[in-house]
């Protein structure tokens, strides 16, 4: 018989995830249905994208064989019925304070970096590269964790080993670059440019460095469809183009620029949406999303 989720008192509840404790050594980590645009959390949900972003770092966890945060499997008997498939029982971690970030390409706030200064996270870069380049090698451009809402600040290795030690700085480094390495690999054998990513490390008492948190999901990453690669402008987005499109389209009336939230999405855009998750679950990781635990079947 499996507990209630009112049986876990919360711990945190992030834009689209929540934090729950299960016992002290033990956390539920639960994916909900919601979706983020524009720094807006959408009113619609997308059914199911919190089982395929789970599913997604569980493929990854096990794919890539690093050591991690997981205690037990998608379908652990700690695992309340109402979220199963989107959640996941973890061990209680120290966090390290860094938002552990990869880039392979350059986009978003490291390209805007790159534009004002010529670097990012003060690795400097060769002269004339454009919205969305593929970097000569993927490098580790670490951030503070903002508070919710905000956005997170991009800082040198130098600040962060100032902070958590340079020890740890370089084996965060190390282990951040291994893991995207090896994901972006097999995502792009298979059509998929995982373009940045963001990693969450922790510290067990016994000094164990685990990867935590989600993993190479398109909620830490972007995700590209290599068939539209085109370096020169914004690439679309494998799993969000849609959604914003639509919002920034004529249909939805909506206007990105005013304080106003954004408007229910259509069912269609949702249902295009719910299958680009699916889309990118199975491209990935060659599995087939219904074999996955939860979900109405
Ligand atoms: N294994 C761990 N041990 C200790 N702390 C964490 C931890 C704290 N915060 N976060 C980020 C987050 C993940 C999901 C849902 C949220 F609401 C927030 C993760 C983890 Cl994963």
């Amino acid at each position: 018989m499996r507990p209630q989720l009112s049986e876990y008192p919360p711990i945190y509840s992030g834009k689209v995830r929540e934090l729950y404790a299960i016992d002290a050594q033990h956390m539920l980590l639960v994916a909900s249905d919601r979706i983020s645009a524009y720094d807006h959390i959408l009113t619609t949900p997308i059914p199911d994208k919190g089982r395929i972003l789970t599913a997604m770092s569980v493929f990854f966890f096990d794919e890539l064989r690093v050591p991690n945060h997981l205690a037990g499997g998608p379908d652990d008997d700690r695992i309340p019925a109402e979220v199963l498939g989107r959640a996941l029982v973890v061990k209680r971690l120290e966090m390290a304070p860094v938002e552990c970030v990869a880039r392979g390409y350059l986009a978003g706030s490291g390209l805007a970096e790159y534009r004002a200064t010529g670097t990012v996270c003060g690795i400097p870069l060769p002269a004339g590269l454009v919205d969305g380049s593929r970097l000569p090698q993927p490098i580790f451009t670490p951030a503070t964790k903002a508070a919710l809402g905000e956005h997170d600040e991009n800082v040198s290795y130098e600040q962060i080993a100032a902070t958590v030690g340079a020890g740890l700085a370089a084996r965060l480094r190390e282990a951040t670059l291994d893991v995207y390495s090896r994901g972006a690999e097999i995502a792009a054998a298979r059509g998929i440019l995982l373009a940045d990513t963001k990693f969450e490390f922790g510290t067990t008492p016994s000094g164990d460095l685990l990867l935590a948190d989600e993993v190479l999901t398109p909620d830490s990453s972007r995700y590209w469809d290599a068939a539209d690669y085109e370096p020169g402008r914004t690439q679309p987005s494998f799993d969000k183009q849609i959604v914003r499109n639509w919002l920034t389209g004529p249909e939805s009336g909506w206007d990105r620029t005013s304080d106003t939230p954004p408007p229910p999405l259509p069912a269609e855009v949702v249902d295009r949406t719910r299958a680009r998750y699916i889309e990118a679950y199975e491209r990935v990781s060659g599995l087939s999303f219904a074999d996955w635990p939860g979900g109405s079947a």
